[in-house]
């Protein structure tokens, strides 16, 4: 088995374009409604349920912390609806995508998403299941339900990215 090391990079939502939507308050159009008592960070991420009866699920995910390093061997992806994951805990977490090359996912890259932070992965994106850090933490997941299975899972044959450590 080939071990190549990832490197974590910084989430911009420049970096994360190709990818989906980076949920946060900073570079956000900024709206003061509710008589000026509320500041509304407007429209932030774009939210796909594709296929038959499909509707939205808003969930709650508790991930299990990971530790370094971490082994990414596989990537999944759900051709009818986005999926959007959001700290409840305020705690940063990891965040592995792909871009796809002839349906399966190309070399991953790694984000690590502050505590103040949320992704949004468009739909048939590559990405590596919920990857929280350290501690048990708990996050508000946007989803699809509907009637076709959507989940896709690649898992590498002779390799695996390997995450050794993070930026600060
Ligand atoms: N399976 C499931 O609902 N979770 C994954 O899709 C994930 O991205 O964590
Ligand atoms: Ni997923």
């Amino acid at each position: 088995m080939h071990i190549e090391p990832l490197t974590v990079e910084p989430l911009t939502r420049t970096a994360f374009a190709s990818f989906g939507d980076v949920i946060e308050t900073e570079g956000a159009e900024r709206r003061l409604i509710n008589n000026g008592t509320t500041e509304r960070f407007h429209d932030l991420a774009w939210v796909e349920v594709l296929g038959t009866d499909a509707r939205v699920l808003i969930n709650i995910f508790r991930g299990q912390g990971f530790h370094l390093p971490i082994d990414i061997r596989m990537m999944e992806r759900h051709p009818f609806g986005s999926q959007a994951f959001v700290p409840l805990n305020g705690r940063p977490f990891l965040v592995v995508v792909a871009e796809d090359e002839a349906g399966r996912p190309a070399r991953p890259r790694a984000f690590l998403a502050q505590g103040n932070q949320g992704v949004n992965y468009h739909h048939k994106v590559w990405h590596h299941p919920l990857l929280a850090l350290q501690e048990t933490a708990d996050f508000l997941v946007v989803d699809r339900a509907g009637r076709e299975d959507n989940l896709e899972e690649y898992f590498f044959a002779d390799r695996t990215y390997r995450i050794l450590s993070l930026p600060h």
